[in-house]
């Protein structure tokens, strides 16, 4: 069963940021997701972004595997190699997708993988020149969302999280057909985003589903449609820890809707050695922290190897 659904709009400009925050505040704890709008990046770098996506994913697939994921988390992966929901009765998820990591501050720094010049002149430009651009929005956002947790805007940026931060893009593209096996397959099959927040594109084809209720026995899927030029923005697994669950880390999936579609997920995450612990504000006498403390890398590394693990 699903459902039509109006996800809240965050205005990034504002100039009225007390307000924005307490904006953000209540979609993070009712939604964990809202879209993100006067975020200035302007119509053409997605565009630009999406066409290069799109010439990459229509290379042969012998080409695309001479740049398969490395053991730095960077580069191809083909359909069926991740599986995000555990419980899956498929190979894997019928998404093929590209990461692109920092250039530095993780201990799986530099090891980016890019398609030649010669076949795709542009490409690595082009990425690159995306990621500091959504990096950007990104520490905006979580400035905002440090409002809205009733701390000081920079306490992100003060306990270095941002400095040299873990963050990822990754391509993705959805198959259009499907093999008769394929049926009941998932693009992406439910899941909830590891890291702090994600901000995500898509060419505007549907099949984005969120269910609020992940622990009620019979799931409610809500639709979650796509606004021209918006981001999709959601809260991972580490900000719900920091928050002690009262921001969520909404479960979400994308159907195979029988068309091909596009997209790009910005997993802005902190600095590897980023110590999640519960904060200060959302902890109390009746609300003690719910989870120990965590190491930022450790915590990513063990569910993106859980993800890839072969069945
Ligand atoms: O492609 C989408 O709409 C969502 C992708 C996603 O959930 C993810 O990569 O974590
Ligand atoms: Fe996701």
């Amino acid at each position: 069963m699903s459902k039509n659904l109006d996800l809240p709009l965050i205005d990034l400009s504002s100039t009225d940021r007390a307000a924005a925050a307490r904006s953000i505040r209540q979609a993070c704890v009712e939604y964990g997701f809202f879209y993100l709008i006067n975020h200035g990046i302007e119509d053409g770098v997605f565009r630009k972004l999406f066409e290069e996506s799109k010439k990459f994913f229509s290379l042969p697939l012998d080409e695309k595997m001479k740049l398969e994921r490395n053991g730095a988390h960077r580069g191809y992966t083909p359909m069926y190699a991740e599986t995000l929901d555990p419980s899956s009765k498929f190979e894997g998820d019928l998404k093929e997708s590209f990461y692109i990591g920092p250039e530095e501050g993780s201990n799986l720094q530099n090891n980016n993988q890019w398609p030649s010049e010669e076949s795709l002149p542009f490409w690595r430009i082009t990425m690159e020149s995306y990621y500091e651009k959504v990096l950007t929005v990104g520490k905006r956002l979580i400035s905002l969302i440090a409002l809205a947790l009733n701390l000081d805007d920079q306490f992100f940026e003060k306990i270095g999280a941002f400095h040299s931060p873990m963050s990822f893009l990754r391509l993705i593209h959805y198959p259009g057909e499907l093999a008769a096996s394929d049926y009941g397959n998932f693009g992406a099959s439910a899941h909830s985003d590891y890291g702090m927040v994600t901000l995500l594109v898509t060419d505007g084809v549907p099949g984005l589903q969120i269910c609020r209720e992940k622990d009620k026995h019979s799931q409610l899927w809500e639709d979650v449609h796509h606004v021209d030029g918006a981001f999709i923005v959601n809260v991972g697994d580490l900000l719900e820890r920091w928050t002690n669950c009262l921001f969520r880390s909404t479960l979400h999936r994308v159907l195979a809707v029988g068309q091909e579609r596009y997209s790009v997920a910005f997993f802005c995450d902190p600095h590897y050695d980023c110590v999640v612990e519960c904060l200060e504000s959302c902890c109390g006498e009746t609300s003690p922290p719910r989870f120990p403390p965590i190491r930022c890398g450790d915590h990513l590394e063990e569910r993106i190897r859980t993800s890839y693990a072969s069945k």
